[in-house]
């Protein structure tokens, strides 16, 4: 069904700060403040960025994507904002004042417990687990793209590059394979440009060693794998030495004081061949009987 997609006049939207750039653009944190007197709510406003990899049609889907997500652990969409007569759009987004998941982990590191990492964790998957139902692969789930809406609670974000399984197909494949963030990539998504819920889960995985890292910038995923696969070399090398070492059976150690029975969560998710890895389903059922355990 098409969504009532809310109408926001850009003459009521007050600047406020730039918040990041995203896979097609940037976010900008604004006020609309229809009464002019600074009483109106603040969100964020995700801009088109024109350039090579994005175009308008990507932004569009990013839009009709966002808009027909209804989930407690999805940021949410409010709606559009035409600018330039309706030349130009802009996505209408929630506004997290705690910002993004990295720089939260990094701020509050000594007050953030195991538990508290897991019930993260959980809500991650659950958002996964109700992305998928509705027949999306996100392709860019990791740490970056989750935002901390509350000290126990974050949310998903980011669905530039999020594609729809085709109803024929349990898997989407790339045409244009933009500038990939190759280290949360699984094996197949990197040498065939297949992705799938399982590729998905894969990437969770990433997210798991991040969240257990503390986001900890000198532990990030990418840091420790070019230390496996040599720096030297040109990215297109890189990455077929990176499937090498994951065929051979290597994978990222388990973060300091991370408890085994989330290290060896991790590893399920990156099972080599797709099949053989935990569904979300699985996965948040694998998180929640940790969270119990930890309580006894
Ligand atoms: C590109 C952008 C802006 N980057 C950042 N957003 C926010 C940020 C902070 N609060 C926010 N509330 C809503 C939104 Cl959409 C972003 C933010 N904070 C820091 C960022 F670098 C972003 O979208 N990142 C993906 C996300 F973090 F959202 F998963």
């Amino acid at each position: 069904y098409q969504e009532q997609l809310s109408l926001y006049e850009e003459r009521h939207l007050r600047y406020i700060s730039a918040l990041g750039k995203g896979n097609f653009g940037s976010v900008e944190l604004c006020r609309y403040d229809p009464l002019g007197d600074n009483t109106g709510e603040l969100i964020a406003v995700k801009k088109l960025q024109p350039n090579k990899q994005s175009s308008m049609a990507d932004f569009q889907r990013e839009i009709q994507t966002t808009s027909s997500l209804h989930c407690d652990y999805i940021v949410k969409y409010l709606g559009i904002c035409y600018s330039m007569g309706r030349l130009n759009v802009s996505l209408v987004m929630e506004y997290l004042p705690n910002g993004s998941l990295i720089s939260y982990l990094e701020k509050n590191r000594e007050n953030v417990s195991c538990r508290r990492l897991l019930l993260f964790a959980s809500q991650i998957c659950k958002g996964m687990e109700y992305l998928q139902s509705m027949r999306y692969v996100h392709r860019d789930l990791a740490a970056r793209n989750i935002l901390v809406a509350s000290e126990s609670l974050v949310k998903i974000a980011d669905f530039g590059l999020t594609k729809i399984i085709p109803f024929d197909k349990d898997y989407y494949r790339v045409t244009k394979p933009g500038d990939s963030p190759i280290f949360w990539y699984a094996p197949e998504s990197i040498t065939e440009s297949k992705f799938s819920h399982k590729s998905d889960v894969w990437s969770f995985g990433i997210v798991l060693h991040e969240l257990f890292s503390y986001c900890e910038h000198n532990q990030n995923p990418k840091k420790l794998y070019l230390q496996k696969v040599g720096k030297d070399m040109q990215i297109a090398s890189i990455s077929m030495h990176l499937v090498s070492v994951l065929k051979d059976k290597w994978r990222l150690p388990a973060p300091q004081h991370c408890p085994q029975r989330v290290h060896s969560m991790m590893l399920k998710c990156w099972a080599f061949c797709p099949e053989e890895r935990p569904s979300f389903t699985n996965l948040a059922e694998m998180i929640d009987t940790c969270i119990q355990d930890d309580r006894e």
